[in-house]
């Protein structure tokens, strides 16, 4: 057997000590899988103190020396973050050494120069972890639909908010103590802002529709909400239409009058309990693919955790392997398309609104002329209560997202209507 592979290991959290306990366990069969062993080379950590399970000699607090010493093949980064990620994966890739990275932030953030780097130095940057965890999701969009056309990508794609939501919805529990246990779990971000206000989502839609379109999308493209705004009486309502609340991100190939565009978007929506989406329960993902030829595509799995995290890791790792034995790179991506982001306004979607009004005569017909007005349809109208408590309920069409959030603001303003309790948009319905 000839000598073994050497990998640096960048960081030893919830994924880092994850990716190096199944290394270890799996060391024979990435052996075979690969033609040669690959070894942990070192351990960059913040405080080596607080790692008594890494075998002192491979713990150093110098991630750079690490990652440009010789002897290093491979580096495998999940430290997360900007800085020093960034500078790291640049130096790795000056000194010829592939990457697999975690790191959905920086690839969002800035995945252009670094693939750009990458293909420069001839080797290797691999990120399947990076989005919706231990699903096979980055590496089917790039490699095999390669020969398709994409036209949608829709999915739950954060761990730590569905589990918020769908503890929130089973059991009633409440919005801080679903966080604590989602925090305990290891699924959260190092700042679970991240997830709670769409951030992490945010990243993960802007690496899907850079993958699926061929097209430079950026975080900072991409629409995002959050679910600290989802409310009990949201969920409530979402289940009185048959619905249930998801945070969804959806990345869709539009045409406008300008040609063709791409619409990033995430936020919390309501969806059938019907729909394949709504039963993705706890910290489980699902991405459905809509393709010209394939048709429909669904991947589900476990979207965060530790060792559902290091599996896709250590796919990736054996990937770049495989390719440092054979002596080439894998396929990079592509943005050849260079489609331009649609702004949400413009962006076709459908909201269920809830309003506290006087059942006053005259009250319906104000309502639906502010929407008219806006030129937004109604789909449905339900009242519920009489006199002081009375309920309208109302689900439109499609409108150019614009249009309906213009519509809301003028109604919060109306005398008739006392509140405005609850807004969502709605996907799926028929
Ligand atoms: N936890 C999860 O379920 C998932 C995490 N990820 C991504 O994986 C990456 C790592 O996430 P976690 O392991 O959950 O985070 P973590 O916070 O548990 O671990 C990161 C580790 O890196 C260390 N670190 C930070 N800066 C460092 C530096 N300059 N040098 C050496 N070590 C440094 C920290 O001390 C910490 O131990 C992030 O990019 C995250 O977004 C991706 C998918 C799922
Ligand atoms: N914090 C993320 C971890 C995986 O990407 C999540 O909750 O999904
Ligand atoms: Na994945």
């Amino acid at each position: 057997m000839s000598a073994p592979l050497k990998v640096a290991l960048l960081g030893c959290g919830t994924v880092g000590a994850s990716v190096l306990r199944l290394l270890a366990d799996q060391a024979a069969d990435i052996t075979a899988r690969v033609g040669r062993p690959v070894e942990v080379a070192g351990v960059a950590v913040r405080r080596p103190d607080r790692h008594p399970e890494v075998p002192a000699d491979l713990l150093t607090t110098d991630a750079r020396a690490l990652v440009t010493r010789p002897d290093v093949d491979l580096v495998v980064e999940v430290i997360g973050g900007i800085e020093p990620a960034r500078e790291l994966m640049l130096a790795a890739f000056a000194a010829g050494k592939s990457v697999v990275s975690a790191n959905k932030a920086l690839l969002a953030d800035d995945g252009v120069a670094l693939h750009a780097a990458a293909a420069e130095a001839g080797v290797d940057l691999y990120y399947e972890a990076a989005v919706a965890g231990a699903i096979p999701l980055l590496r089917p969009l790039r490699e095999s639909l390669a020969g398709d056309q994409l036209t949608r990508v829709v999915g739950i794609v954060n761990g730590t908010t569905n589990y918020i939501l769908s503890r929130m919805a089973e059991t009633g529990a409440g919005f801080a103590e679903a966080l604590a246990e989602a925090t305990e779990l290891g699924y959260a971000e190092a700042d679970p802002t991240a997830d709670v206000d769409g951030f992490d989502a945010a990243a993960k839609a802007a690496i899907l529709a850079s993958l699926a379109f061929h097209s430079p999308v950026a975080a900072s493209d991409v629409h995002r909400e959050g679910i600290s705004a989802v409310s009990a009486t949201d969920v409530a309502r979402a289940a009185e239409i048959g619905c249930t609340v998801k945070l969804l991100a959806i990345c869709e190939k539009v045409t406008g009058e300008h040609g063709d565009a791409i619409a990033v978007r995430v936020h919390p929506a309501m969806i059938p309990t019907t729909h394949p989406l709504a039963s993705v329960g706890g910290a489980f993902n699902a991405v459905f693919v809509e393709a010209e030829a394939a048709g429909q595509l669904m991947f589900y799995g476990q979207g965060a955790g530790g060792e559902p995290t290091a599996s896709a890791v250590l796919g990736d790792l054996v990937a770049v392997a495989r390719n440092r034995v054979a002596g080439v790179a894998g396929p990079g991506t592509t943005a050849y398309a260079g489609l331009p982001v649609s702004p949400m306004a413009d962006t076709p979607t459908r909201y269920h609104v809830s309003l506290d009004v006087a059942d006053k005569p005259g009250v319906l017909a104000t309502v639906a002329q502010e929407f008219a007005a806006h030129g937004v349809s109604i789909s449905t109208v339900r009242q519920d209560g009489a006199g002081e408590a009375a309920t309208l309920v109302i689900v439109t069409h499609r409108a150019p997202d614009s249009a309906l959030s213009a519509t809301i603001s003028r109604l919060r303003g109306m005398p008739a209507v006392r509140a405005v309790t609850s807004v969502l948009r709605v996907e799926g319905l028929a």
